[in-house]
């Protein structure tokens, strides 16, 4: 959320650290052996692309692309940028903007994503951008099954200076939404901010919950939900790949958040997902702070991810 400022690379660079080390220790080390890279050196680059979690056909396809070039074995620099050029074309389209202020008011968004994948914290850290905008926001506790879920919601819609509602445990969420929809019509909210239960009995159950609170929603609006974010950990590996199918399929995601980047080495996995998914990457978090939830920027993502500085964005 937090717009372009100085500072905003280093956080970015700072939270990629733990990917940007392993992958440049390593991929450095291929080329400084082979001037030119042969099979071996191909395979091997390949291999610690895997490793970083970019999965087999997109370490396959930027190998190829290293491959094709030449490297001074001194030069370090040259071999990022190239490694840079080549992440930031699988990721070319697969970015766009998290904007609810532009949008119409109020202006509706759902959180959706299993529990502990950040939901919440990043709820908490838009309502506080937005708030610190002068915006005037509604933060809705959809999780009604989880009372602990409630309570640190309430917390940040205070942290936010956020208007806040909520139910007792077990209330039907799908009339708490619809409720809070209404309300943010007749009081003049600029922006909702909707949080999901993140798990039911089964999957099927908490789908069918989404699509209800979508569907009562459209009732107020028919427009709403204006966004839908998905919300991924990053730490989880593969796990994330599959979830993103899971909600993508059903859920009318319209934009991805992919946080605790700065939690893995494995950062690479925000690659596959973002090319898996019908939906772009909108936010990216890379540590606990307001400040640490960005917009995410292909080329800024690819450079510090292989610990360069940004190109004069
Ligand atoms: N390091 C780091 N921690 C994060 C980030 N985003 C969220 N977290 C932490 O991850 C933990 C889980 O986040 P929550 O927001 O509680 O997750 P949730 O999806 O709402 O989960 P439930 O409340 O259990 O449904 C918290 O301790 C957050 O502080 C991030 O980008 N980096």
């Amino acid at each position: 959320m937090t717009e372009k400022k100085p500072g905003w690379f280093s956080r970015l660079t700072q939270g990629l650290s733990k990917t940007s080390q392993q992958l440049t220790e390593q991929v450095t080390s291929v080329f400084v052996a082979n001037k030119t890279l042969d099979a071996a050196a191909v395979e091997a680059l390949e291999d610690m692309l895997i490793e970083s979690d970019f999965g087999p056909h997109i370490a396959a396809s930027i190998a190829g692309k290293m491959a094709a070039k030449k490297f001074a074995s001194t030069d370090d620099h040259a071999v990022k940028e190239a490694l840079a050029e080549a992440i930031a074309e699988e990721l070319k389209g697969r970015e766009d903007s998290f904007d609810p202020l532009s949008g119409p008011k109020p202006y509706i968004v759902l959180f959706v994503g299993v529990n502990g994948s950040g939901k919440t914290t990043t709820l908490g850290k838009i309502a506080a951008s937005l708030t610190a905008k002068g915006a005037k926001v509604l933060i809705v506790a959809g999780d009604t099954f989880r009372a602990a879920a409630v309570e640190q919601l309430k917390v940040w819609a205070e942290r936010a200076k956020a208007d806040f509602m909520g139910r007792k445990t077990g209330a039907d969420a799908a009339g708490l939404a619809y409720d809070a929809t209404l309300r943010a019509k007749e009081e003049g909210y600029d922006v909702v901010l909707i949080d999901t239960a993140g798990r039911l009995q089964n999957k099927q159950q908490l789908m069918d919950e989404l699509l209800k609170i979508v569907r009562v929603i459209k009732k107020v609006d028919a427009d709403a939900p204006h966004e839908t974010l998905l919300v991924l950990d990053a730490t989880v590996g593969r796990n994330a790949l599959s979830q993103e199918q899971i909600f993508g399929r059903q859920a009318f995601v319209s934009g991805l958040v992919m946080t605790k980047l700065d939690g893995t080495a494995r950062g690479g996995i925000l690659v596959p997902i973002a090319k898996a998914s019908d939906a772009p990457i909108k936010l990216i978090g890379v540590g606990e702070d307001i400040d640490d939830l960005q917009p995410f920027r292909a080329n800024a993502f690819a450079r510090s991810m292989v610990g360069l500085e940004p190109l004069g964005e």
